[in-house]
């Protein structure tokens, strides 16, 4: 099968590879002149454990190309629709000039019987504006969601090996269709036995948006009880660990700390929360807006203890913020919550230095006012 992933950043240069890996002819389609140079002279234009090597093996195939000319998706049987999402200045909602520009320029390649199929995580209702966009111009043109659930760090094994499959797809002759193709994009998964959900498109999309909501969520509630910990004397690892014990809860993303950041969880709950307000959902936005407060006041609260514990006054106190990155087996700085506690530190007088093994040049790029030190060497 021919496939064409549009947009190579973390969603699609991932998923480029990982379809090319199960067998696929895959061309991979950027703006981004660069990152598609990277890409093809066999360089992951990020850090994701794995991501170079089978970078290597799939190009060495030629089962695998990039191109920065959206020509080059004609031919495709199936599109993959991989740009950003990025949160819109001003406001909190999801800007989504990529996902429509990136639309309108494939609509001119297309082919009978082409199969797009949007991955980027959008606000629910976008699925039913493209599809009736699509209908405009080829009335038997299909369109599906496949939203995507991987982590950095495990993206590779994610992809190949997910939890489930979700296909938002119409109603009747051309749903089948879609999830035909699909089926046939992820035989060998799906052979494996990973379980595949067909819904309209609107459940596709709040899948997305609901499952980040819950993590960010359960993060923000053992946060929450870290707050009463600090005041009670209570130990809240071990809290976690006893709450994770009963199924129902579960160990996982009770870790508290100072609250999640990234590409993700951040500005997709803030995305939402703008997509709720608008369909006048107030008690799910008031929900999802605490739940981004407390993650908000985890950052304030880390450099207040900080202070606390240098004595009351951060001027000139050397401190090392250890790892740039919103998390460990990551380059990514998208939100970094320790960059933005270190911004605060250095703002209020101390002197600070950031350490990290693979995210420094992301990080000077977005604080170049903080200090850097590839590892404790220099430090002290
Ligand atoms: N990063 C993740 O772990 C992850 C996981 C699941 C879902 N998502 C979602 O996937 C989407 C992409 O996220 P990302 O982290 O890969 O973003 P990203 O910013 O790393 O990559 C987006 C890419 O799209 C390219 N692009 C923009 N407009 C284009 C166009 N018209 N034609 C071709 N390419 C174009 C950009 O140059 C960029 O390389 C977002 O909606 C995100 O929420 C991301
Ligand atoms: O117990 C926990 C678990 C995580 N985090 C933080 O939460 C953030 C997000 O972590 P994680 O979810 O592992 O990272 P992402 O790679 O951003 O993945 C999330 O966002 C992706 C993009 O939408 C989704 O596909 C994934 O399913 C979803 O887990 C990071 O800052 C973590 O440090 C905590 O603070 N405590």
């Amino acid at each position: 099968m021919r496939i064409s992933v549009i947009g190579c950043g973390y969603l699609g240069a991932v998923h480029a590879v990982c379809l090319a890996k199960l067998g696929h002819d895959v061309i991979g389609i950027d703006i981004d002149l660069r990152k598609v140079g990277d890409l093809q002279a066999a360089r992951a234009p990020f850090f994701e454990p794995g991501l170079s090597e089978l970078l290597d093996e799939v190009l060495m195939t030629g089962r695998l190309k990039f191109s920065p000319s959206m020509a080059d998706a004609k031919g495709s049987d199936v599109h993959f629709l991989c740009v950003g999402t990025p949160q819109r200045k001003g406001d909190y909602a999801a800007d989504m000039r990529h996902v429509d520009s990136a639309f309108v320029s494939l609509l001119d390649f297309l082919e009978p019987g082409n199969l797009i199929v949007g991955k980027s995580t959008v606000p629910v209702g976008t699925a039913v504006r493209l599809a009736d966009q699509l209908s405009r111009r080829y009335p038997d043109g299909l369109l599906a969601w496949n939203p995507e659930f991987l982590r950095e760090g495990l993206a590779i094994q994610d992809t190949l090996s997910p939890d489930r499959f979700v296909y938002g797809i119409p109603e009747g002759e051309d749903g089948t269709r879609a999830a035909q193709l699909l089926d046939a994009v992820y035989a060998t998964p799906l052979a494996a036995g990973v379980p595949r959900l067909c819904t309209n498109y609107a459940t596709a999309e709040l899948v997305k948006a609901a499952a980040n909501s819950f993590l960010a969520t359960k993060i923000s509630y053992i946060n929450a009880m870290a707050e009463v910990c600090e005041v009670t004397g209570a130990d809240v690892t071990l809290l976690a660990d006893a709450l994770g014990f009963d199924e129902r809860i579960g160990r996982k993303f009770l870790n508290a700390g100072v609250g999640f950041g990234g590409g993700c969880l951040p500005k997709d709950i803030r995305a939402f929360m703008a997509r709720v307000g608008e369909l006048g959902a107030d008690q799910a936005l008031t929900f999802l807006r605490e739940v981004d407060d407390i993650n908000v006041r985890r950052r304030f609260r880390t450099v207040e203890l900080t202070r606390t514990l240098v004595g009351n006054s951060l001027l000139g106190k050397r401190i090392t913020v250890l790892g740039a990155a919103f998390k460990p087996d990551s380059d990514d700085v998208r939100d970094s919550p320790a960059l933005s506690i270190a911004a605060q530190l250095q703002l209020q007088g101390a002197e600070v230095t950031v350490t990290d093994p693979e995210a420094i040049d992301g990080a000077r790029r977005r604080f170049p006012e903080l200090v850097y030190e590839e590892d404790l060497t220099g430090s002290s």
